[in-house]
């Protein structure tokens, strides 16, 4: 096969790949059997030996393999990530509810989401690239993860439109996947990760990513880093957008019209959270419209339009 000819197979591959990651990684609907991918797979990295000159770095297989890092460099967020006060109660709740009615004319309408029990990321895009990926750290400077962050499957190496952003969201392990490596760490009589958050912050501050790479994490984005400048106005149309970009976002989410409706949601989730295949501690409030954030503003630590309603912490069963 020639250079021509190779380099229209490798891009045939590649978005069929691409499409075929993106349904089993992103909408958790596969469209293929995992011999069909790896048969495709093994074809490209092929090519890639044969023609090296065509490898790029957002090729499906350049995911696994940075240099093995001495340490993680420090990343000035570009935004601060924002931290959230909680609420224990209904009575917090509707305290809330008061205060975000007091400090603003405009109608409210709330986007309650689940709080995933993760590790908060922060995702740089240059004209639709994967360029760096970091811990939240303290909110202002995090440590820079890309290496291990391109081994997790649900996050896009490069989007379908040249946009330059930063998302935000969580890292998190699935329920099986922690169950799953805390045997395997046992069986080798390794210490085991106390739940799934630790077992998912251990493996992203992981040194060597080919050890990230076989700890199946996954993420849920929520937040878009200045995202009047995209002209998006409500977080509706930001997860949205968010959806549309290829990145993965947490379906149950709801917009709720009243802080009865948020309890309501809140208390259909008490229980049904035990049934997700991943944690949970909480769910977060949002005041839906931009416009109406920007009018409530902060306080020193965290919005006034937003708060997490924690679960109450359950009895550890011995
Ligand atoms: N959907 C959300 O906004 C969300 C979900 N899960 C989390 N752990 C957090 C933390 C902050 Br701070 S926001 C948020």
């Amino acid at each position: 096969m020639g250079i021509d000819e190779a380099t229209k197979r490798v891009s045939e591959l590649r978005d069929t790949l691409n499409e075929w990651a993106r349904a089993y990684y992103v909408k958790d609907a596969p469209l293929v059997s995992d011999h069909e991918y790896d048969k495709l797979y093994k074809e490209l990295v092929s090519l890639e030996e044969q023609f090296p000159e065509l490898v790029t770095s957002d090729s499906i297989t350049q995911r696994v393999g940075g240099k093995l890092l001495d340490g993680f460099q420090k990343v000035e967020h570009t935004t601060p990530m924002m931290s959230l006060s909680n609420a224990f109660n209904e009575q917090d709740l509707r305290d809330f509810d008061k205060r975000v009615r007091k400090g603003t004319s405009k109608s409210i309408s709330y986007m309650v989401e689940l709080k995933i029990d993760g590790l908060a990321i922060n995702l740089t895009y240059n004209n639709g690239q994967f360029v760096q990926g970091a811990t939240r750290g303290d909110g202002v400077v995090g440590e820079d993860i890309t290496q291990n962050l391109r081994t997790v499957h649900s996050i896009p190496l490069s989007l379908q439109t040249p946009v330059t952003l930063d998302v935000r969201g969580e890292c998190y392990m699935p329920k099986e996947s922690f169950v799953r490596l805390n045997d395997e760490r046992d069986k080798k009589g390794d210490s085991v990760f106390a739940n799934p958050r630790n077992a998912a912050a251990g493996s992203l501050r992981q040194l060597d990513s080919t050890v990230t790479a076989k700890r199946q994490l996954s993420t849920f984005l929520y937040t878009i880093a200045n995202p009047e400048a995209l002209g998006l106005t409500t977080q509706t149309e930001a997860l949205d957008y968010l959806d549309s970009l290829g990145f993965k976002t947490n379906h149950q989410r709801k917009l709720c019209h009243s802080i009865d409706e948020v309890w309501q949601y809140i208390e259909e989730f008490s229980d049904k959270r035990h049934s997700l295949d991943y944690e949970i501690d909480g769910i977060v409030i949002k005041v839906n419209d931009f416009d109406a954030q920007n009018e409530l503003g902060y306080t020193v630590k965290a919005p006034k339009w937003a708060i997490a309603y924690k679960f109450p912490a359950e009895e550890v069963q011995t």
